[in-house]
């Protein structure tokens, strides 16, 4: 089967049990932990910094740590991400006075490096970077909260993606982040994702390996062309 990810977004976990509750959303299946840096400044929110991340390592987390950066400006928090134990860090383009330098930066600390496109920005910032892009995250919610409904636009979006991908020939995932859900995620997966955040979907239910495996249930038929 394709390789596809399920990355739960831990907005939507229990802040005061942060540790042991992404615990438990790994143990259910999760297979990279998503975590959403919001500044109160490029978003009207405001979450969780590097000692957050850096006390989820202590607590034993060792599976990948997606950070995604809603952040202005961008690259004074990227050495400090690194170093708390990032993976993964993206950022809006438009928040960062010079994209490439931010690209190169993330890569320079040794994490995979991204760009986030909300719903209404182009894709146009790809040209001239794609060589230093290991992940495009395609918001299909205006980012700051959890619990949003998907933008159905985003599927064209993502199929535009996926070709930009496909004729590069280089090895990017292609991330979706918003409204992601069981009803909706074969349709995502078929428009081109390959890695599936979700927060409320996984966090709002008791069971959180039953809303996995059905996620990964509906991802495989689409990998064995069923859907
Ligand atoms: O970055 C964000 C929101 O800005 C997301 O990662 C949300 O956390 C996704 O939540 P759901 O839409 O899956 O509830």
């Amino acid at each position: 089967m394709k390789n596809f990810l399920i990355a739960p977004s831990i907005l939507s976990a229990d802040f005061a049990r942060l540790g042991e509750d992404t615990a438990r959303v790994l143990a259910a299946g999760g297979d990279v932990v998503h975590f959403d840096v919001m500044d109160n400044h490029y978003v009207p929110n405001l979450t969780m910094g590097p000692m957050v991340l850096k006390a989820l390592r202590d607590y034993g987390i060792t599976a990948p740590i997606d950070v995604h950066l809603m952040v202005k400006p961008v690259d004074r928090l990227i050495p400090d991400f690194a170093a708390a134990g990032a993976s993964y860090i993206t950022f809006h383009p438009e928040a960062s006075a010079h994209v490439d330098r931010s690209l190169q930066l993330i890569r320079d600390h040794g994490c995979k490096a991204g760009l986030v496109f909300n719903p209404a920005t182009s894709l146009n910032y790809l040209d001239y970077v794609l060589d230093k892009i290991d992940v495009i995250l395609l918001m299909s919610v205006n980012p700051g909260f959890g619990g949003q409904s998907f933008i159905p636009g985003t599927l064209d979006k993502l199929r535009q993606a996926r070709r930009i991908i496909d004729d590069s020939g280089l090895d990017i995932r292609l991330e979706i982040d918003g409204g992601v859900k069981v009803d909706n995620i074969g349709a995502i997966a078929a428009a081109g994702a390959d890695m599936f955040v979700a927060g409320s979907a996984i966090f709002g239910h008791e069971n959180y390996q039953s809303v996995i495996s059905d996620m990964k249930r509906e991802l495989a038929g689409v990998a064995n062309g069923q859907s």
